[in-house]
């Protein structure tokens, strides 16, 4: 529990008809009723005796610690949304049967005056809720004394965006961006005081196209993407792609350092998988979204550049997958009307169909590193590998800086690993979403520097599905022995043509391509398609054979990783006892 500080004010104000000591320190706001309330009848079961309405953990207490733990309220200053101060008419009185009623008219010394804060308020499964309580003064100069003095410390809170830049996608997951961006996300950026320039894509590549040439930056303070994997992967595009470029830095170049970009990212999901929210906030929930947004988190990512014989092709952030997880996406794309469920039905197809593809995976070991992708322990709001592993990364940026002359990747030795795999997958955070919480990789991290190479090599229909399987489950989907998975910093990937050892690079020239899909038409012929295609980030890639680099936290979101539940409880409303 945060130490209040030094306290700003301190008054006896009512919540409802009870008698509350209210501070407000730095960083605190404490409300704590007065015992001799009548707040506790000993006959009553324990679960009626609910006169406060914030979260309470559930541990044994006694009937006193109970008492103390429910009268007592304390909500950390970086979580409040806002304060309002309410008309007359809004304040409350109880009426004899416990119920609550509004005063319409004035009644005499009875009438005071009354604020409102609205704060965050966790609830389970990671979710957040916007809760209110109401504040009665004696004086209107008390309540206009309270008012003022929260709203300094909001404003003295320099994280919290002022004006976003809001892209809805339209066409995300079953459609819905807009209703729930207009319905759930607008209101409560009205009330938090949260301007928005809000913009509806008309096609693809909207978006990105927009940022890269007109968005006039400078007037936000963040970007706010409605829709799901797809939309945010063309949100970093044109961001990454405009901060290059004003900064004077090539971004096609394999070899520059990017510089990291400058807005933050918040996501509201509505799309079908919304994987990058999930591994980023723990759930799916657009108003949780919103309220991470409002408070201005911060939680830096890590981003794969993926180029072609030194060409740039896209950035992805969380999957790159070649063999399952393209075909999967290739086959669900002629089906985009089917919504969420295409990936499902093209899952199912791909598991039956079966194919396995030959090639050459050259990656370079994240060494000196912390963390493995078999830890147990897994990446949390301050993670400390995180941390510790990008203040490595920037001290030997630092050094490299210092003595050009030195070989940028001479701590690690590149290794090879031919074979036929059933699917090679590069997670750069954990993936985890609704399909699979734990995700591809649930030890992998958001800002460590490296991602997760899982190579599956050709196994029985039935070890894959084992394989599969344990995405759901407790059971470690790596402790297989047809599965690899290495951290790494840098990776390659090239095919093996099924005639010609010589001929790697047939598709890029078209002529393979023609017989691939022959193939994939015509099963019935017997020969598995030679290629794949890459899925990245839920984009089809043009190009097979790729070179892969991670960049260290080019990107910063709205969110503050997941939370422990420890955080939950103890951070909650109540006070610790
Ligand atoms: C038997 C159940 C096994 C369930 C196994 C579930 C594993 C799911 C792992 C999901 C990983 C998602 C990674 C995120 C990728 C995103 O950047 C991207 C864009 O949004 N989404 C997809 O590509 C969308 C990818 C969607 C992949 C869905 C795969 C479904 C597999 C179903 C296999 C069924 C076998 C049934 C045998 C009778
Ligand atoms: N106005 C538009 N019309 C058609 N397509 C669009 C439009 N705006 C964006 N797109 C494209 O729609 C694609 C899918 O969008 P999005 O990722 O938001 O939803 P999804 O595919 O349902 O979800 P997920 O990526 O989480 O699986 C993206 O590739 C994006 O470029
Ligand atoms: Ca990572």
């Amino acid at each position: 529990m945060e130490r209040p500080g030094r306290l700003l004010l301190l008054s006896e104000l009512r919540v409802r008809n009870s008698a509350y000591d209210v501070s407000l320190s730095r960083s605190l706001l404490t409300w704590k009723r007065r015992i001799s309330s009548p707040v506790y009848h000993p006959f009553r079961p324990r679960q009626d005796f609910d006169l406060v309405t914030t979260n309470e953990t559930q541990v044994n207490l006694s009937n006193d610690q109970l008492l103390q733990k429910r009268v007592c309220h304390s909500v950390s200053v970086s979580e409040i949304i806002s304060v309002r101060e309410e008309e007359e008419e809004n304040i409350c009185k109880r009426r004899d049967d416990g119920s609550w009623k509004k005063i319409k008219e004035r009644e005499g010394k009875d009438c005071r005056q009354a604020f409102t804060v609205l704060y965050v308020e966790r609830c389970p499964q990671h979710r957040w809720r916007c809760a209110e309580v109401t504040f009665t003064c004696s004086e209107a100069a008390l309540c206009q004394r309270w008012v003022n003095s929260i709203r300094e410390q909001l404003s003295a809170i320099t994280s919290r965006p002022k004006q976003l830049l809001v892209y809805i996608n339209p066409y995300s997951g079953k459609r819905q961006g807009k209703r729930i961006y207009e319905q759930k996300v607008a209101p409560l950026f009205a009330q938090a005081g949260v301007s928005t320039h809000v913009i509806a894509t008309e096609h693809a590549d909207y978006a990105r196209d927009h940022l890269r040439t007109e968005a006039e930056l400078k007037k936000f303070d963040g970007v706010v993407c409605v829709g799901g994997d797809g939309m945010f992967s063309e949100i970093i595009h044109g961001l990454i792609w405009r901060t290059q470029i004003d900064g004077g830095v090539d971004p096609n170049c394999a070899d520059e350092a990017l510089l990291p970009c400058s807005l933050r990212i918040g996501i509201i999901p509505a799309g079908s998988t919304d994987c990058i929210c999930f591994a980023t906030v723990g759930t799916n929930d657009p108003v949780t979204s919103a309220l991470h947004i409002i408070v201005g988190d911060s939680q830096p990512m890590d981003v794969c550049s993926v180029h072609h014989n030194n060409i740039f092709l896209r950035y992805s952030v969380s999957l790159l997958g070649y063999g399952f997880y393209g075909d999967v996406l290739t086959d669900s794309e002629r089906k985009r009307w089917m919504g969420p469920a295409r990936y499902d039905l093209s899952g199912v197809k791909m598991f039956l169909t079966h194919h396995y593809y030959e090639g050459a995976v050259s990656y370079l070991p994240a060494r000196g590193i912390m963390g493995t992708p078999r830890d147990a322990a897994r990446c949390r709001s301050g993670c400390v590998v995180c941390q510790h592993n990008g203040k490595q990364l920037s001290e030997k940026a630092e050094r490299y800086e210092m003595d050009e002359a030195s070989e940028s990747e001479s701590e690690g030795e590149w290794r090879t690993i031919r074979g036929k795999f059933l699917a090679i997958n590069a997670a750069s955070m954990s993936c985890a979403c609704p399909r699979s919480p734990k995700g591809l990789s649930p030890a992998a991290h958001l800002s460590d520097g490296t991602t997760d190479l899982i190579l599956v090599r050709k196994c029985s229909r039935f070890d894959f599905l084992r394989h599969l399987l344990r995405h759901t489950s407790k059971d470690d989907q790596f402790d297989l022995n047809f599965v690899e998975v290495h951290r790494v910093r840098r990776f390659c990937f090239t095919p093996r043509h099924c005639q010609s050892d010589s001929d790697l690079d047939l598709r890029e020239n078209g002529k393979h391509q023609i017989f691939s899909q022959i193939c994939r038409d015509h099963p019935a012929c017997g020969c598995a398609p030679a290629y794949s295609s890459w899925n990245c980030d839920g984009e089809i890639l043009t190009h097979t054979a790729i070179d892969v680099r991670v960049q260290s936290n080019l990107i910063r979101l709205f969110a503050r990783g997941i939370e422990e539940p420890t955080v939950f409880e103890d951070l909650t409303s109540p006070c610790a006892i």
